[in-house]
């Protein structure tokens, strides 16, 4: 058995980041940015207003001060002659500051008689133009690799990019194995159970960003999963549901190796997940995920995320772990590193009471795995615990 760190290093390395492609900007949030986005264009692209009130020149401006009004600048309708001594441009949010002035008076510190106005007796020190350029100049960029978030992509429109550079979008293949299952809404028969897992982990994976392919579910026979291996031949990543353990009708590792699996590893310090595989099959990457419901969330979560955020080409694969107090006292660990279902709250962290494998209630009602590494000691309520938010 493998430490965990080992098994995500090896599992990591079964991947790469995968093509740039194209997408429109509509469509790019969430996504890696590839190739620094450059602006073809100042924005503003003019000195503008950034009030409505009256452009003058500032030299003139003093209490009392009278102007007459020649004429208006609106947004996208700016004034084509200029102002001078004595004079005011009506202007609005966003229109283009007139030749000649430099200065916008708001218009709550103006009285206005007809073509007239009259500066109060306290007027704000403050020019209310924003000057050519002022977010950003033609050749300003943005960086790759970058993970797109919604304030870049209005900043990209902004700059005129319509198309962006990504990565693509890993496709994962997901095949749950065992007789003794049937997808939610058909009716079981007495000895079977609803497939979980693979509706849990297609969300948890497109989530992650993949676009998640949900195999039909292979039979225990050797025929049923070589066929359903056969079909995720096009997938950046297979990962299979069951089967991993050493039961008689376990049967992905023996039918993975007479495919001629590469395989990296099999059996991790870890619990739940002890079971899992990892490896190249029919030349793609491949994760065996041990059945049990939420031994196959956790190692999802632990192992097939990040792998999904490096071929995404995201900057940062692994999750950061965060810290808090136990609110319990914990006996030592044993040789497996633990990833407890539990609850953290501003009271701090509190493990879930029952840690078995198969209850999916548990995971649904916990939001973070508590870790405690392999041989932990026992700890006292209010130690410092690791855990990941899920
Ligand atoms: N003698 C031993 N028995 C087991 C060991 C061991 O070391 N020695 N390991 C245990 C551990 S730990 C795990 S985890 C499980 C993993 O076994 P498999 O990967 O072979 O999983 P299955 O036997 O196929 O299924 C286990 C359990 O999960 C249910 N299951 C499977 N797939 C799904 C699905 N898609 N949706 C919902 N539920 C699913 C399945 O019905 C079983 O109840 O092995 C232990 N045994
Ligand atoms: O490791 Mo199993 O995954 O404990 O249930």
């Amino acid at each position: 058995m493998i430490s965990v760190e080992e098994a995500l290093a090896k599992t990591l390395n079964l991947v790469s980041e995968l093509e740039v492609e194209s997408v429109p900007l509509q469509e790019a949030a969430g996504r890696v940015l590839a190739c620094d986005i450059v602006a073809t264009r100042s924005q503003p692209p003019f000195a503008s207003s950034a009030m409505d009130g009256y452009a003058v020149k500032g030299v003139e401006v003093e209490p009392y001060a009278m102007f007459s009004v020649i004429g208006e600048a609106a947004a996208g309708h700016g004034f084509s002659g200029t102002v001078g001594a004595g004079e005011a441009v009506r202007i609005f949010t966003g229109a283009p500051i007139p030749k000649g002035a430099d200065y916008v008076i708001i218009q709550e510190d103006v009285a206005v008689r007809g073509k007239l106005i009259t500066l109060d007796s306290e007027i704000e020190n403050h020019d209310y133009v924003r000057p050519l350029g002022d977010d950003f100049a033609a050749g300003d960029r943005i960086q790759a690799p970058r993970v797109l978030r919604a304030g870049d992509i209005a900043l990209a429109a902004s700059m005129n990019a319509p198309t962006l550079q990504v990565y693509r979008r890993p496709i994962v293949a997901l095949i749950a194995t065992g007789d003794e299952l049937v997808i939610p809404g058909e009716v079981p028969g007495p000895d079977q159970i609803i497939a979980s897992n693979s509706f849990g982990l297609k969300a948890m994976l497109e989530e992650a960003g993949a676009q998640v392919r949900l195999l039909p579910i292979a039979r225990d026979t050797k025929p049923s999963l070589t066929q359903a291996f056969t079909l995720a031949k096009s997938a950046d990543l297979v990962v299979t549901i069951g089967g991993a353990s050493v039961g008689d009708h376990d049967l992905v590792a023996d039918v993975a190796a007479e495919l001629g699996m590469e395989r990296a590893f099999y059996k991790i310090a870890m619990r739940p997940g002890k079971p899992l595989m990892a490896g190249r099959v029919l030349d793609v990457p491949m994760v065996g995920l041990p059945g049990n419901p939420v031994s196959s969330m956790v190692c999802g979560q632990i192992f097939l995320v990040p792998m999904i955020r490096k071929m995404m080409g995201h900057p940062d694969v692994l999750p950061r772990e965060l810290t808090a107090k136990s609110t319990q006292d914990m006996p030592a660990n044993g040789p497996r590193a633990h990833y407890m279902r539990a609850i953290i709250s501003e009271d701090g962290i509190t493990p879930l009471l029952r840690q078995d494998s198969g209850l999916l209630t548990v995971l649904s009602a916990a939001n973070a795995l508590l870790i405690r590494a392999p041989h932990a000691g026992k700890i006292d309520a209010g130690a410092i615990v690791s855990y990941l938010p899920i």
